[in-house]
């Protein structure tokens, strides 16, 4: 047997499905990535199809093992990162999926959380999952498919069936239908896991009317979750790290000092505030949710989810069609002044944090004849920044201080025009990192360290590397006058289609 040296990470995101190879030093060296079909059969419906993820993940793994020139026997690892919240139900005898998942993006459980609302569960929910009760989160979507799956609920009940959202799915599938567990980080996005006792919670269960059978074995992030079956890779290799797509940034981009912070740009955009070891319940509707979970003890953060950043951007390119690449809307940013008092709110599938509103919807705003496709693809970019101001308002008012700088990662931030963007809607320096993937790196580390690859936290915090770094740069009256006419958008847009 070679020396197993490197560790395999897996990030299945929203639009696509990353396999990359990380060497010793935790430098990424082979990557391959197969794009994920979205369906979208109902206004505010969106679903993936679980046997499309499953066999984009296998090639994607096969790929990028070959194009490291290396073969199972050298990958002494696997981590697991995931899109969190999407909801998986499956047949535990054949494997097979009852239906496709239903994505964290989907709000066709918006009436069932108002009903849970309007009974007075929010506080109660708030205080045990650290989460605002929408459709955004996985109880209500198990609920829906538990009542409208024919049979599901009886074989349910019966433990016949097998919940998971993806990484569990995964598991599953890699470890040959033998291991049905899943992480801290994934399970406190459920709103079934009371974050503060760190396990399945009866009483949540009984509200979503969720059988205890179907529900996966929570372990921390860095654990030996199983072994891929041998068949798959050509040798049978140890899966021991796994954890949501955003805390695997955050440990990724080593937020491991209360006051860190980091923000994603992928489809969503997700800051995470790392709070320590004490949960906190937001005033103003942020998420309270485990950053990640070590030899049983949880760190927490704070958590603010924008639905649409890099969603919108392939909306310029495949819906309104002025773009061709994402890239391009750099460009067309730069080649005018200003966005000439346009304005883009991104509420295609609702807002998020901080104002929860399922009924929001997108909306464009201050068009004049003037007004070209390069002011709407400037409001677009500027959207993303100034929803991540609203972030960190709450996160001010909340009683956070004041981040020393932002550390950004995920596919948009390659544009350099968004991070200055960024750091003069905050007012705060932005961190780009030297890797980008930071949502695979936190998973690489975590199996690396259970695995032995990589030495310690402190080493992960040590290998860090700053890219560029990008200064708050406009004059505070420009900033001020930009962002109320943003909140002003923003008021526009709430309530679109109630
Ligand atoms: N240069 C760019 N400028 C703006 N957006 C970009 C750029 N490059 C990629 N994107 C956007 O980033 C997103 C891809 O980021 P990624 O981290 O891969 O997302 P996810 O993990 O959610 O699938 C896409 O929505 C794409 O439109
Ligand atoms: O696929 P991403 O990277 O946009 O992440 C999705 C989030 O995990 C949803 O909560």
């Amino acid at each position: 047997m070679r020396r197993r040296t490197h560790v395999l990470a897996i990030d299945q995101g929203t639009t696509s499905t990353r396999a990359i190879v990380f060497d010793p030093q935790g430098r990424p060296v082979a990557t391959a990535q197969r794009e994920l079909r979205q369906i979208y059969p109902a206004d505010g419906w969106v679903e993936h199809d679980p046997e499309g993820i499953w066999s984009d993940t296998v090639s994607a793994c096969r790929d990028a093992i070959a194009r490291a020139r290396l073969t199972a026997d050298h990958i002494a690892a696997i981590g697991i990162t995931n899109q969190r919240e999407t909801t998986v139900l499956w047949d535990r005898g054949t494997g097979r999926a009852l239906h496709y998942a239903i994505v964290w993006q989907d709000r066709r459980a918006a009436a069932l959380c108002r009903e849970l609302v309007a009974a007075g569960h929010e506080k109660a929910v708030q205080a045990k999952t650290g989460l605002v009760i929408d459709a955004y989160f996985s109880a209500t979507k198990l609920a829906w498919l538990l009542d409208n799956v024919p049979d599901a609920r009886r074989r349910a009940e019966a433990g016949e069936l097998a919940f998971g959202t993806i990484d569990s799915f995964l598991l599953w599938r890699l470890t040959g239908g033998r291991v049905h567990a899943t992480d801290a980080t994934n399970a406190s996005r459920t709103m079934l896991f009371n974050i503060r006792t760190q396990d399945w919670d009866d009483e949540l269960l009984s509200l979503f009317q969720v059988p205890r059978a179907v529900l996966p074995e929570v372990h921390d992030n860095a654990h030996e979750f199983g072994v891929t079956d041998k068949i798959l890779f050509g040798a049978a290799i140890p899966i021991t790290g796994m954890a949501g797509d955003q805390q695997a940034a955050t440990f990724g981009q080593a937020c491991f000092q209360p006051g860190m912070i980091k923000s994603t740009y992928g489809t969503g955009c997700f800051a995470l505030l790392n709070i320590g070891d004490k949960p906190r319940t937001s005033k103003h509707r942020l998420l309270t949710t485990t950053a990640y979970r070590l030899n049983g003890k949880p760190t927490y953060a704070i958590e603010g989810a924008i639905f649409s950043a890099g969603a919108t951007i392939q909306w310029l390119r495949d819906g309104l069609k002025i773009i061709k690449t994402a890239a391009e809307s750099e460009t067309l940013a730069r080649s005018v002044e200003d966005s000439a008092g346009v304005y883009l709110v991104p509420a295609f599938t609702g807002l998020g944090a901080p104002h929860w509103d399922p009924e929001a919807r997108g909306t464009i705003l201050g068009l004049t004849r003037d007004s070209t496709s390069a002011h709407i693809a400037r409001a677009a970019l500027e959207a993303v920044a100034y929803q991540t101001r609203d972030l960190m308002e709450a996160m001010a008012a909340d009683g956070g201080a004041r981040p020393q700088a932002l550390r950004v990662d995920g596919g948009m931030v390659a544009n350099d025009w968004l991070c200055q963007m960024l750091a003069d809607m905050l007012d705060t320096p932005v961190e780009r990192p030297k890797v980008i993937e930071t949502t695979a790196l936190g998973a690489a580390y975590l199996a690396g360290l259970t695995a032995g690859v990589y030495p310690s936290v402190e080493g992960v915090a040590e290998a860090w590397q700053r890219d560029r770094r990008f200064e708050p740069a406009m004059p505070a009256s420009t900033r001020a006058r930009l962002y109320e006419g943003w909140q002003k958008a923003v008021r526009r847009a709430r309530g679109v289609a109630r």
